[in-house]
């Protein structure tokens, strides 16, 4: 059996874009650090990683559009922090920021990793961004950049 899969490796040479949401931001922030992380830890270069800053979770997707469809990025990287409060707003910016990277996703055929997380408290989210439970950031562009190398993979 042929076993097909991408390797956590860059060659130096991706132009990668962070899509980060400023509400939030102190945990959001974070998640942008562990994504730059990840992304110069693995072999990429500082000057082709840029960081695009929306309003909040729900415009991430319109961002990611404008972004794919400019060409100039080999993957994105998404980050937000969708917090639950007492109405139910947390679920239509959370549905909506989910459906809307998977459908511009598959419309590019690009790598895009959904860092963005959608938690009941903030204590959660507090743990998930660089604390106990690892920093969704990093791991997020950790898959963008397996999928890099998996695309490169199936291509050959
Ligand atoms: N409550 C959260 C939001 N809400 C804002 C929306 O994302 C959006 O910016 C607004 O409705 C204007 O279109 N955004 C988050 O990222 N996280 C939240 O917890
Ligand atoms: C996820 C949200 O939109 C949330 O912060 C909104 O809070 P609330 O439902 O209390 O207005």
């Amino acid at each position: 059996m042929n076993v097909i899969e991408g390797k956590l490796r860059l060659h130096g040479s991706e132009n990668i874009a962070i899509i980060a949401s400023r509400f939030n931001h102190i945990i959001t922030d974070r998640l942008v650090e562990g994504a730059r992380d990840a992304f110069l830890r693995h072999g990429g270069k500082e000057e082709n990683l840029d960081l695009i800053l929306v309003p909040g979770a729900f415009e991430i997707p319109f961002a990611l559009q404008k972004a794919l469809a400019s060409g100039k990025y080999d993957g994105v990287c998404c980050v937000g922090a969708v917090i639950r409060g007492s109405t139910p707003h947390f679920d239509y910016v959370a549905a909506e920021a989910t459906k809307g990277v998977a459908s511009t996703t598959l419309k590019y055929g690009k790598p895009v990793a959904f860092g963005v997380l959608t938690t009941d408290t903030i204590e959660q989210a507090i743990e998930r961004a660089g604390s106990k439970a690892g920093n969704k950031g990093f791991e997020a562009m950790a898959g963008v950049i397996e999928m890099l190398d998996l695309y490169r993979a199936m291509e050959e």
